[in-house]
């Protein structure tokens, strides 16, 4: 195994073990100087000649390869920009495209709330008569069948970690001539992917978890090659035109999956996130699973030996999760407050579920035994009772 620690290329405050990078990673070392350099030395010194002489304009491009990289998706198939909520509605709009004659759009119940929203809001657009299945996780494979147009999900639930079999899942759909597309969210950075293997039309996801890009860090979105040619965007702005600059009044896309850049890029935000790949030089995505799986197994044992009153709630089966761990608990939001309260900082999500990331590049194994011994003095002592962490903050 390749040491893969990089505690030192995070700024993490003292005194805090993180467990929220699964929400948003923390602030890499390099991130503040590159922001600084992008602004004092590019924007300010370059002005707009910042465009070529600083390479601003390939930026989508050439973070995208970086992305491909950790993804395993082929060089030239990623493209940076918008956030994923946009990602995701350009992905579903081109793959209902590719399928005409075919209606339902099928995800899963468990999905992450925007991409729902996001498939009510283009059937409503469309008005074509397309409908939205959401049945259980469990049962969405079998659910897959001739009237599927296209099978959209987030490959690690957000709530319990659960982990869909992408490559069992995206076969199935191809089967039954349904597009996939992939939501990589809780996934890139997380777990080992094979995005050219599995072969899905479309990914999606975004850098601010476990890529660490920061607060608004732009989205990315895959295009399979071979169907680049065919996808024909719903958001066909100008960045996305085959010549930008040619001011043709009519669009032309780009022959790559460059058609889904949209509008202007974020520079700073790609700057940053350019530095904050940086930490993942000589990383191998195998070598964090192992220890992600190792650290979660450690975590999983510890906080149900010292507290029996939280209900495991993601896989127990390290092969079957992310890289996070969730327990039930009815006053789950109190107690992450609590937590929150001696620095350490996991995430609730509703109804009863706390939250924790587990993110081999800056957490080790003593960190995660004294979050489990906090956890567990927070449990056993009650103090979560305290009525100070029983209001409810507007981010939760
Ligand atoms: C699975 C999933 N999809 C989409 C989103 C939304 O992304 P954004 O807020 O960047 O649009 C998130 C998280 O916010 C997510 O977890
Ligand atoms: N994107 C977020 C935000 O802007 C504020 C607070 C949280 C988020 C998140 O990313 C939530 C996250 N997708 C989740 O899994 O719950």
């Amino acid at each position: 195994m390749t040491t893969i620690l990089r505690k030192h290329h995070f700024d993490l405050p003292d005194g805090v073990i993180y467990l929220d990078g699964n929400s948003l990673g923390p602030l890499p070392r390099s991130a503040a100087e590159r922001a600084a350099h992008t602004i004092t030395q590019e924007w300010g010194l370059e002005l707009i000649k910042a465009w070529n002489s600083a390479g601003w304009m390939d930026l989508p491009a050439r973070i995208g390869d970086r992305v491909a990289a950790l993804i395993k998706a082929q060089p030239g198939s990623v493209t940076m920009g918008d956030t994923l909520s946009i990602k995701v509605y350009q992905a579903l709009d081109a793959a209902l495209k590719l399928r005409p004659n075919r209606k339902v759009i099928l995800s899963d119940s468990g999905n992450f709330p925007t991409d729902l929203y996001m498939a009510q809001g283009l059937i409503d657009t469309l008005a074509k008569g397309h409908v939205l299945r959401t049945p259980p996780p469990d049962d969405v494979q079998d659910a897959i069948n001739d009237d599927v147009a296209v099978v959209m999900l987030t490959q690690v639930d957000y709530r319990t970690g659960r982990l869909h079999d992408m490559a069992a899942i995206t076969a199935r759909a191809h089967a039954a001539g349904a597009v996939m597309i992939w939501d990589l969210a809780h996934s890139a950075g997380a777990v080992p992917l094979d995005i050219a293997g599995c072969a899905p039309e479309f990914a999606v996801g975004c850098t601010y978890k476990f890529l660490n890009g920061g607060p608004g860090a732009p989205a990315f979105i895959h295009i399979r090659p071979d169907i680049a040619p065919l996808v024909n965007p719903a958001l066909a702005g100008w960045m996305g035109h085959e010549a930008p600059f040619a001011m043709d009044p009519d669009y032309r896309p780009a022959p790559s999956t460059e058609r889904m850049r949209v509008g202007t890029p974020p520079v700073v935000q790609l700057s940053i996130l350019d530095a904050a790949l940086d930490v993942w030089d000589g990383v191998t995505m195998a070598d964090i699973r192992a220890a992600s799986i190792a650290l979660s197994d450690l975590f999983i044992a510890k906080v149900e030996a010292g507290c029996p009153a939280l209900r495991l709630a993601s896989p127990r089966d390290g092969a079957q999760r992310g890289s996070q761990v969730s327990f039930h608990f009815a006053h789950g939001y109190a107690a992450i407050q609590a937590l929150i309260d001696r620095g350490v900082i996991g995430d609730f999500r509703a109804p009863d579920i706390m939250r924790f990331g587990i993110t081999p590049l800056y957490l080790d194994e003593d960190d995660i035994s004294a979050a489990a011994d906090h956890i567990c003095d927070v449990i056993q002592t009650e103090i979560w009772r305290d009525p100070k962490y029983q209001t409810r903050a507007r981010v939760t």
